[in-house]
């Protein structure tokens, strides 16, 4: 470590060890999103028609261009993979093309590695001589991030090479795939995960884990943290049990970074400009973020049963700008503030 700080660079004998004796380092625990990731269509929670779709393919109907589209962590990877397994066994690996965002996707990709694994031709039978499809798979994760360029380039190869490979594109949204791409596959649109079913997902995972989870307050927070995003839910679970080593409430709260429910309401009533100030300097020395605030806040906001629709209306539209402003790199003091007087004059004018 010494002589990483001082050179930069970490040094051959620091690699081995500084005896040069092989070190028993623990392995780090697997992350859960990944050790219980969907294995077979069967796992993925909701969803029901894609896996309907996926299930139907693997009992030999063809496979159409797939689409699947919807918010994070809500299974689209997940079912594609664990579909491609059971479609190609052992030899998913030469089968399956999986390209994400951080792999570089412009044109030149397109025209190169997809179309040349694309031409690629394979037989139907697998290498213990059991069947499998005839085609090829190409996964194209957060496919809403590629260049229009790309996309077009990418719907002449989905043209041409239709007769031997199938395309999945992944992403969060769809308006940004272009049409003649969108009009060639079947499109699947992934809901947030249905509350109970998260629920006991999370359960699941908790007791393969050894972790107990206690009644139901634990996993209802867990929920309400994650807003039927699985991967969030499961990610904040393991780094409490990690760095807390236990799960509870708070500490879910505190792992995540959210703003506990007791300060969002209390900037939501506050009544006057000395209230807000105080308010705003305690809440920024602690540490909390505004712009999770301002989330939180316009859920409450829609939420609310005792504010009236003028209410709402006024303060979401003070909200829409300050969230715009804090992203712009807006002072966090101002824009609360200025949020607040507009819940000060709500307020105080029903
Ligand atoms: N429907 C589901 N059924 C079972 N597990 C799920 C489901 N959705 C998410 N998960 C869990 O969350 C993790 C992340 O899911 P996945 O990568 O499939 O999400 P995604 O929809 O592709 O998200 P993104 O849009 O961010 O790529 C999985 O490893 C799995 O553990």
């Amino acid at each position: 470590m010494q002589a990483f700080l001082k050179t930069g660079k970490i040094s051959a004998s620091e690699k081995a060890g500084s005896s040069g004796v092989k070190t028993n380092k623990k392995k780090p625990p697997a992350p859960w999103v990944e050790k219980y990731r969907p294995k077979t269509i069967d796992d993925i929670v909701d969803q029901g028609e894609v896996v309907q779709v996926l299930r139907e393919s693997l009992s030999g109907s063809d496979l159409p261009h797939l689409l699947f589209y919807g918010p994070p962590g809500t299974g689209k990877t997940s079912a594609i993979l664990a579909a491609a397994r059971q479609l190609f066994g052992d030899i998913t690996r030469d089968r399956v093309l999986e390209l994400n965002a951080s792999d570089e996707r412009g044109i030149q990709v397109i025209r190169d590695k997809v179309k040349s694994f694309a031409q690629l031709t394979v037989s139907s039978t697998k290498a213990d001589g059991k069947p499998c499809p005839s085609y090829k798979l190409v996964i194209l994760d957060e496919a809403d991030s590629m260049t229009n360029a790309a996309q077009a380039a990418l719907r002449r190869t989905m043209e041409r090479e239709t007769r031997t490979t199938r395309f999945c594109l992944i992403c969060n949204y769809v308006s940004r795939i272009i049409p003649p791409i969108t009009s060639r596959c079947s499109k699947f649109r992934f809901k947030p995960l249905a509350r109970e079913n998260v629920i006991k997902r999370l359960r699941e995972v908790c007791e393969s884990e050894g972790v107990d989870v206690g009644d139901g307050e634990v996993l209802e927070q867990a929920v309400h943290t994650c807003d039927g995003d699985l991967r969030r839910a499961l990610t904040a679970l393991q780094c409490c049990q990690r760095l807390l080593g236990k799960i509870t409430a708070e500490g879910l709260i505190e792992v995540t970074g959210l703003v506990p429910d007791h300060l969002v309401n209390e900037y939501l009533s506050v009544m006057n400009y000395n209230e807000l100030e105080l308010f705003v300097e305690k809440f920024l020395m602690d540490a909390y973020s505004a712009s999770q605030l301002l989330e939180q806040l316009s859920a409450t906001v829609v939420s609310s049963g005792h504010l009236t629709n003028k209410q709402k209306c006024e303060i979401s539209e003070k909200l829409a700008v300050c969230s715009h402003r804090l992203l712009d790199g807006g002072a966090e003091v101002m824009q609360l503030t200025d949020l607040g007087c507009t819940i000060i004059m709500a307020n105080n004018n029903p």
